[in-house]
């Protein structure tokens, strides 16, 4: 992005910390707290998303439990526009769709409630972390399931060596900070 300078996306970065073996043996967990624990990062992240979407046409923002809540509920706020949660399963109250996925150290199910998109609606759907891509495969097949058109998938954070971008190809994908 044209306004932001190299040195502003290191400190960023630099505010991202990780954690070995978390949750399990093997995983480099990219841990986010200290970035949004800070005001002024936290506000730089939210104007990077808002410089990227603010002109874009987009009808819902669709937010990836639980993580994803945090900066899809912000930029929804922002632009005024409605928040769709895509949730584990189980917390969900109304009719839903699910499907099933494996991530980077898991499998779970994600719901999406039937009437959470109107038929041909854009919607962007937002995370924290672009991993393996399962988890946002499966909700980006929820929201198409609905009947929505995905805007594009936006992510602070990607971690390439997991290929997540690769196995979502068929899907425009952004990523603020990318990791090796
Ligand atoms: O690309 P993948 O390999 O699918 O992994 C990425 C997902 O993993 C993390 O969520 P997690 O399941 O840890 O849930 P949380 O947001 O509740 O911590 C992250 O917030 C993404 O949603
Ligand atoms: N390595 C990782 N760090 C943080 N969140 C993740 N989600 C999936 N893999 C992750």
């Amino acid at each position: 992005m044209t306004f932001l300078l190299q040195s502003t996306l290191s400190r960023l970065k630099e505010k991202v910390r990780t954690i070995p073996d978390f949750p399990e043996k093997g995983v480099l967990y990219r841990d986010i707290t200290p970035l949004i624990g800070d005001g002024q990062f936290f506000r730089l992240v939210m104007t990077i998303f808002l410089e990227r979407y603010q002109r874009r046409k987009i009808d819902k923002i669709a937010a990836i439990d639980a993580r994803g809540f945090i900066f899809a509920g912000a930029l929804a706020h922002i632009l005024g526009i409605g928040l769709i949660p895509i949730r584990k399963k189980g917390k969900l109250p109304f009719q839903t769709f699910e499907s099933e996925y494996a991530s980077e150290y898991g499998v779970n199910t994600l719901t999406i409630h039937r009437d959470a998109v109107e038929r041909g609606e854009q919607v962007l759907i937002l995370d924290d972390v672009l991993a393996t891509g399962g988890t946002a495969e499966a909700a980006a097949k929820l929201v198409e399931r609905c009947g929505g058109t995905l805007v594009e998938l936006g992510f602070l954070i990607e971690l390439r060596e997991l290929k997540g971008k690769e196995r979502l190809r068929r899907y425009p994908i952004y990523s603020i900070l990318q990791f090796p």
